[in-house]
């Protein structure tokens, strides 16, 4: 993470410079400079951000194609010694699985998810992808294979066609627009005044909460990884956008496995299996319904989600 915060401030200077020479179009060289150097140091920040501190095996092994079987065992996990976070977590998520984690601020969701991501290395215990230990895979291969979409969703300035394609940098104009329609974007992106080529601005300030949601599934659509890990934006959406979120949710979900911090009922219920976890350790473990009819702490959470929405 070294370096992120003064590429970042790098990156505002460079931002105010163009919004300063913006209304002099006649500097246009200098002006298109100055805004692929702002761009290219956007990335680079919001990369760094997400790269993990992590050690690059000695000797990679290569991932199998397709599976996507996840396997806890015995981990146990802290970023500080003095507060133990996982204490022993063994969890198999078998390949193709939609998995929704639910739980209290602080119980350990996004802890989970960046253990499968390799953001960080268990303390004690591995965490294998088919079979594999993460820890024994190439920094790419595992980047290819697992991707995590996040409630900031990272758009950087650019087109969004270039913000979808950040997926799958070697994509065609034509698959970048296929995975769009296959999310549901293609039409509100049609209706841009530009179309693919509309810049989203800095962090998607032109588009709404829902359209940057829908430009992110697209993007992790387009890069077609084997483990998905989403977690799900807590800013609520109008009744429309959520519409279309959550039919993009059930496409992007298909055939490959899913980790989902889930924050809206709508999504545990397309989940197969939900994971209810206090302080570190899975409380409860089964399939949505099985949980309500079981009256425990997912029913109460169930509950109090549905009230929410009357
Ligand atoms: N980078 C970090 N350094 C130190 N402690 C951290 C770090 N990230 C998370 N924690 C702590 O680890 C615990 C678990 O956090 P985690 O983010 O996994 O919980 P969560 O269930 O995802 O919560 P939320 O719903 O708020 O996102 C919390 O006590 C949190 O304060």
């Amino acid at each position: 993470m070294h370096g992120h915060t003064e590429i970042g401030v790098l990156a505002a200077f460079l931002l105010y410079l163009r919004r300063f020479f913006e209304p002099m179009q006649e500097l246009s060289q200098f002006y298109n400079a100055l805004q692929s150097a702002t761009a290219a140091l956007e990335k680079l920040a919001g990369v760094l951000d997400e790269k993990p501190a992590v050690p690059e095996p000695s000797t990679a092994v290569a991932l199998p194609a397709g599976g996507g079987a996840l396997s806890f065992s015995s981990v146990a996990f802290h970023y500080r010694s003095d507060q133990p976070i996982l204490p022993a977590l063994d969890l198999d998520i078998p390949a193709g699985q939609t998995v929704a984690l639910v739980g209290a601020t602080g119980a350990g969701k996004s802890t989970i998810a960046k253990l499968v991501a390799r953001f960080y290395d268990p303390v004690e215990g591995t965490v294998t992808l088919d079979g594999t230990d993460l820890r024994d895979v190439a920094d790419a291969d595992l980047r290819r294979a697992v991707v995590m979409v996040t409630q900031e969703n990272h758009l950087f300035s650019g087109s969004v066609a270039d913000n979808i394609r950040f997926g799958r940098p070697t994509a065609t104009d034509e698959e970048v627009a296929d995975a769009a329609r296959a999310i549901g974007a293609h039409a509100f992106i049609d209706a841009l005044p530009h179309g693919y080529d509309t810049d989203v601005h800095r962090r998607g300030g032109r588009l709404s909460a829902g359209q940057r949601q829908l430009v992110a599934f697209a993007r992790a659509f387009l890069a077609d990884p084997t483990v998905l890990i989403l977690d799900e934006a807590t800013s609520s959406l109008d009744v429309p956008s959520e519409r279309l979120v959550q039919h993009a949710l059930r496409t992007i979900l298909r055939q490959r496995t899913a980790l989902v911090i889930a924050h809206r009922l709508s999504t545990v219920e397309i989940a197969d299996r939900v994971l209810v976890l206090e302080a570190g350790r899975i409380v409860e473990d089964g399939p949505p319904t099985t949980l309500i009819a079981g009256g425990g702490r997912y029913a109460d959470l169930h509950r109090q989600w549905r009230d929410s929405l009357v």
